[in-house]
């Protein structure tokens, strides 16, 4: 596969987006022509940068509105594009994007444009260059391929072909099954794109939306399926016209670039019989193993008496570390308060709070193989004589996801590492991890996005807009299909909101809070409280709305109303949540029981927002 990426698609000068395209391990790029314009170094100077980076130039774009136009505006146009054949020869790329016109001034006539692109073809041709022509789903009289197809077919000139991009095929909704009959060799580049599904002009949608392949709702694979149908072996160019890449950084967008072609590629090869796939399968998540807060003492100790209170036990020390595992139900929490190691360069660098997550995968070598044939970063670090040792790999902010399995020693690491303390169990009041939600910049959501969703066999559910009283947070969970793990992104768009505060107190991404599952709510919050615990005080408006909405009875809404428990009723089902206030640094638990429902309790977040805003308890335990 030729890999390729338009440098549109990525933040900074030109010159820093071409080292982080070949840094990413593109095989080239197409040069857009604004980046080229705003760089102060000749052609040349261009042209031996991205040979000298190891990266082919596959086309140089967009060439606008030229077929299809009277005079005098159709000799002007021929005299444009010999001066960018000029260019292009210095550049040393062959190809030239040519797409649709949009001009007022154009004509439509399919022979008309036909004849124009036959006469650049040829002019191309004395050069040694050639002509990609691409119907812009916006185009004044051409905005449908197979119109730029039937154009490209009457040309008839063995230096113009069609340039295909997949946004303008699906935006647009048009029907792919007719790309399979254009013969592979015609097609001279495809240009892929995925978006999310909203209710905009196409115009707006594609310079703001584009999204990698992976990170939006459009049909992405049934195109390329058609796509490999016509034979076409040229250069899969990623063209990405997006707000938060424009912001983000370079080196990561082109990362997460290559790794949505990869995914891709494997994708189509596992949906065509008889192919044979390029990567190891998407990882299966059985459950969450652990979740590891990395303190110092007096936050662990802190953080033992509330989990005491929720009904967690001690359950082990570490053989030789200063390390606690508690338990209960399926729920393991790791308190490492150990002075070496990674979690201890965790709290130096954030402070106290969350810095791993243990998943339960089915295998953890082919989880391994995925992840690092999709550029995750695999860590390790020096365990003790005859010590464990957990694969990890880095995870949002830096913090780690480590691996166990069901087989081998990964299958029970408790009583590999730790010396159990024997008590009896107690009937647990949570069952296991229903949830982790994590805090990030708004930029970096799509890219995470696409690590759990590439890596793992999780899938999105759609991006939901919160009101916090500081602004507002974008918020996306990605799910194993049977529930048994569920992630919430959380990107703010705003200092001051929850998240937005998190990130700048726990100096990045990360954990902000745990959701636990409880078969009953109401005898685990009376449990809890009668351990001192207490809950975030959500108001008695709320609670007078909840009535008016739903017809509860009225010892329903006392009840919830005198334990701060949040209410919501869909189709599916019933849904009750509680909050902890902050436990560890910006760190809180959220209590759930759900009866058939699926969701987060959307319609909640902004009062329980509001109302953790105006907590203004010190980060300590609100015990009694
Ligand atoms: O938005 C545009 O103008 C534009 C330009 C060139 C392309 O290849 C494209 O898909 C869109
Ligand atoms: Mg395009």
């Amino acid at each position: 596969m030729k890999t390729s990426i338009a440098t549109v698609s990525l933040s900074g000068t030109l010159d820093e987006k071409l080292r982080a395209i070949a840094a990413a391990g593109f095989t080239g790029c197409e040069i857009f022509e604004n980046d080229f314009i705003a760089f102060p170094g000749t052609p040349r100077d261009v042209g031996r940068m991205v040979s000298d980076l190891g990266l082919t130039l596959f086309a140089f774009q967009p060439f606008r509105d030229f077929e299809g136009l009277p005079e005098p505006y159709r000799a002007r146009a021929f005299a444009r594009a010999e001066r960018k054949f000029d260019l292009m020869q210095e550049l040393e790329t062959d190809l030239l994007l040519v797409c649709s016109n949009v001009a007022a001034q154009s004509l439509g006539g399919i022979d008309r444009a036909a004849a124009d692109l036959r006469e650049l073809g040829e002019r191309a041709a004395r050069r040694g260059l050639r002509i990609g022509f691409e119907a812009l789903a916006w185009g004044r009289h051409v905005n449908d391929y197979r119109d730029a197809w039937e154009i490209v077919r009457r040309a008839d000139h063995p230096n113009v072909g069609i340039i295909l991009d997949g946004f303008h095929v699906l935006s647009r909704s048009l029907p792919v099954e007719p790309i399979r009959a254009i013969p592979g060799d015609r097609i001279f580049m495809v240009q892929l794109a995925d978006a999310p599904k909203l209710d905009l002009d196409i115009l707006s949608w594609s310079r703001h939306f584009r999204c990698f392949p992976g990170q939006g709702d459009l049909p992405v694979g049934a195109f390329m399926q058609a796509v490999e149908a016509t034979g076409f072996d040229g250069p899969l160019s990623l063209e990405i016209f997006n707000d938060q890449f424009r912001a983000g950084s370079a080196a990561r967008t082109a990362v997460d670039g290559l790794r949505s072609l990869r995914v891709l590629e494997d994708d189509v090869a596992r949906s065509c019989p008889g192919t044979a796939a390029v990567l190891p399968r998407r990882s299966q998540i059985a459950g969450v193993e652990f979740i590891e807060f990395a303190v110092d003492e007096e936050a662990g100790a802190q953080l033992g008496v509330i989990l005491a209170a929720m009904g967690f036990r001690l359950s082990g020390r570490h053989v030789s570390k200063a390390v606690e595992h508690w338990h209960q139900g399926d729920i393991n929490i790791v308190l490492n308060m150990d002075k070496e190691g990674f979690g201890h360069a965790h709290y130096i660098t954030h402070g106290p709070g969350i810095c791993a997550l243990a998943l339960r995968v089915t295998d953890v070598g082919e989880t391994l193989r995925r992840a690092a044939a999709l550029q995750a970063v695999p860590f390790s670090q020096p365990v003790g004589p005859g010590e464990l040792t957990i694969p990890a790999i880095r995870g949002v902010g830096g913090s780690l996801i480590y691996f166990t399995e069901p087989k081998g020693d990964l299958a029970d690491i408790w009583h590999h590492d730790f010396v159990p303390r024997d008590e009896a169990e107690a009937a647990p009041l949570l069952r296991r991890v229903d949830h982790v939600a994590q805090s990030m910049q708004y930029d970096e959501m799509l890219s995470w996005l696409l690590f759990y969703t590439s890596i793992f066999a999780l899938e999105q559910r759609s991006q939901v807009e919160v009101a916090d009283p500081g602004g507002l947070v974008l918020s996306r969970a990605v799910e194993a299909p049977d529930g048994h793990v569920r992630i919430v992104l959380n990107g703010s768009q705003a200092a001051q909101t929850m998240s937005g505060r998190f990130l700048s107190d726990f100096f990045g991404s990360g954990t902000q809070h745990v959701s636990f599952a409880t078969d009953d709510i109401f005898a685990a919050v009376e449990a809890m409280r009668a351990s001192g615990l207490t809950f975030l005080d959500i108001p008695d408006n709320y609670y007078d709305d909840l009535e008016a909405r739903y017809d509860l009875a009225p010892e329903r809404i006392a009840a919830l109303r005198a334990n701060e428990i949040l209410y919501e009723r869909n189709d599916e089902g019933e849904f009750f949540q509680v909050y902890t206030h902050a436990v560890v640094g910006g760190v809180f638990f959220e209590i759930v029981e759900r009866r058939g429902y699926v969701g987060y309790g959307a319609a909640n977040a902004p009062v329980r927002l509001a109302a953790q805003r105006r907590d203004s308890r010190p980060l300590a335990v609100p015990l009694r």
